[in-house]
């Protein structure tokens, strides 16, 4: 597995922001959403373009290039990952979202599962899985279960902060993932909370704190 941690001055300084104990749920609305944008450009790198012939502005004409048709669904994981959804669809806007719900369980720390609906033909698409927060991999790991056990075999991750514990789940699950990041914090804390982090990522982008 590789993991991306990107150290781009555009998603460092935006991060950045929205580490800031007292920011509004407008602004990190808005900068969850522009970092996720930032992580997607980066993710998708690798996604196989073909030669594609276009006529030009002069009649003549030009070989371009334009993305192959991988079919791409995105997977938010509900709710804080729909804080993610508009930044990752703007650069990939024919993606299909597929929707899954998970909530951990305070106490316990396990993901309780709540919702599920898939695109169509998912077994030929890329599942790019988007959740602000990956803390034990508990969650992540739940529905890269749930793709998988539907035969999706491709399957990336876009998480804007990612402790060591939760990058150990993922890896130790599913070797061969990607997962895009903005940090790779210190640890949990006793709450199983990201430490630095940015505290409960679904309360600040749905404002229930
Ligand atoms: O890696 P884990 O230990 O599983 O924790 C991470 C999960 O916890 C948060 O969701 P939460 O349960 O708070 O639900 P919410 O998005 O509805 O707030 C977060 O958005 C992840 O989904
Ligand atoms: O730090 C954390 C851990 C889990 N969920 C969050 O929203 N934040
Ligand atoms: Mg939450």
């Amino acid at each position: 597995m590789s993991v991306y941690a990107i150290n781009h001055p555009l998603v460092q300084h935006k991060l950045g922001l929205m580490r800031e104990a007292d920011l509004s749920t407008k602004s990190f609305r808005e900068l969850a959403g522009e970092v996720a944008k930032l992580l997607t450009y980066e993710a998708t790198k690798g996604l196989e373009l073909e030669d594609h012939e276009i006529q030009g502005w002069n009649g003549e004409p030009i070989a371009t290039r334009r993305l192959k048709g991988k079919k791409v669904t995105v997977v938010p994981i509900l709710r804080a990952g729909l804080g993610m959804l508009e930044g990752v669809t703007d650069l990939i806007p024919s993606a299909r979202v597929s929707v899954v719900g998970l909530y951990r369980d305070e106490e316990t720390l396990q993901p309780v599962p709540y919702f599920a609906k898939f695109a169509n033909d998912i077994e030929e698409r890329m599942a790019i899985v988007i959740d602000p927060m990956l803390a034990t991999g508990g969650s992540m790991v739940a529905t890269l279960d749930m793709l998988r056990e539907r035969g999706c075999e491709s399957m990336k991750v876009i998480v804007l902060v990612a402790a060591p514990e939760g990058i150990k789940r993922v890896q130790d699950a599913y070797p061969d993932i990607e997962i895009y990041t903005a940090s790779i914090d210190d640890r949990l804390d006793e709450n199983g909370y990201i430490v630095p982090g940015l505290g409960d990522a679904g309360d600040k982008i749905f404002g229930t704190r």
